[in-house]
């Protein structure tokens, strides 16, 4: 199988379905509207799939649930073929600003990370996730949550959320403080909304990659910017067909950006939300660009290159791509 690396997951959006199922099950809380027919998570648009994500990161409570979910999405991903994961977590979901719950929290998705390399070799970090919505003050304090910790594994800072609230900058305290403590930066940008978006991203977080980015191809020069400086766009075209962006897989602009030079990777965001896996991804990019192995070896050092992990880490992941 194809040696994959994955830069841009959920944790919580990756919850396999029989394991929320069980999750509830345990709990004694209703799933009613939970699923969708087609066995993956019902949302009708943006807004309500924000909602509910929500939903299904609320089950998760204890360090045991959450030992068991950093275990099965790692262990899902690396069904596919990926060999190092960065999971996108969020103090807001699970520690209410609590240093001592963060501490335990981490130590418990720690556990998790370890069961599914002892079991199948994947290697995984986790960037801490500021949620845009929550606003700029609560983004704040998550960063300083994020630096305080000195926990390993947190070796970046994101941000995601509704794109359409707030502006960049308003989060640019957040990120100094991140940056100053010493962690890699990412933000979305270019998903919801457009290429504007993505330069204000750039210019006022200074980030060292971006998440999506796929809406920066709409400005030329912002497209010619991002090709020159090699700015990494981590983008998610399943999520992007299923959030109705692009129309189809070869609508997506990763054709066009990898063709002109951009650094520009594939990950699955939040797959049972959005009928996707790795393995789907690389399936459809080979029906809608014709990419084989050179293209698909090409990508993955680019988005090893751009991974949060340290020199050593990297040497040895490289070798197995
Ligand atoms: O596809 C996406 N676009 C924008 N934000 C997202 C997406 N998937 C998840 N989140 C956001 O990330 C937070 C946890 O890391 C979630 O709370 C959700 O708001």
């Amino acid at each position: 199988m194809t040696a994959k690396i994955e830069l841009h997951l959920h944790i919580e959006g990756a919850t396999p379905p029989a394991l929320a199922r069980e999750v509830a099950a345990r709990k004694g809380v209703s799933t009613h509207g939970m699923f969708a027919e087609d066995g993956g998570y019902a949302w009708e648009d943006f807004t309500d799939f924000l909602r509910a994500y929500d939903r299904v990161a609320a089950l998760f409570v204890t360090p045991e649930d959450h030992r068991q979910l950093a275990e099965s999405v790692l262990r899902e991903c690396a069904k596919h073929g990926v060999i190092y994961a960065e999971l996108a977590i969020s103090s807001d979901h699970v520690a209410e600003g609590d240093p001592v719950r963060f501490a335990e929290y981490l130590a418990a998705i720690t556990e998790g990370a370890e069961a599914a390399e002892t079991a199948t070799g994947i290697k995984a970090n986790f960037v801490a996730t500021t949620i845009r919505h929550l606003g700029p003050d609560r983004a704040a304090r998550a960063a300083r949550l994020a630096v305080d910790c000195g926990h390993p594994r947190v070796t970046g800072l994101g941000l995601a959320g509704d794109e359409r609230l707030f502006h960049p900058a308003d989060f640019a305290p957040a990120f100094d403080i991140a940056r100053e403590g010493g962690l890699k930066l990412t933000a979305h940008a270019g998903e919801a909304c457009g290429a504007q978006s993505v330069r204000d991203a750039l210019d006022a977080l200074k980030l060292d990659r971006v998440d999506h980015g796929v809406r920066a191809v709409e400005d030329p020069a912002l497209l010619a910017r991002i090709i020159d400086e090699g700015v990494h766009l981590a983008t998610c075209p399943g999520s992007n067909v299923a959030l109705m962006s692009y129309r189809d897989w070869r609508a997506h602009p990763i054709g066009q950006l990898r063709a002109m030079g951009a650094r520009a990777s594939v990950s699955t965001d939040d797959p049972p939300f959005f009928q996707t896996d790795m393995t789907r991804e690389y399936l459809e990019l080979t029906s809608a660009f014709g990419w084989g192995p050179a293209e698909f070896a090409a990508m993955a050092r680019d988005a090893l290159d751009a991974a949060f992990c340290d020199a050593a880490t990297k040497a040895e992941l490289a070798a197995r791509l």
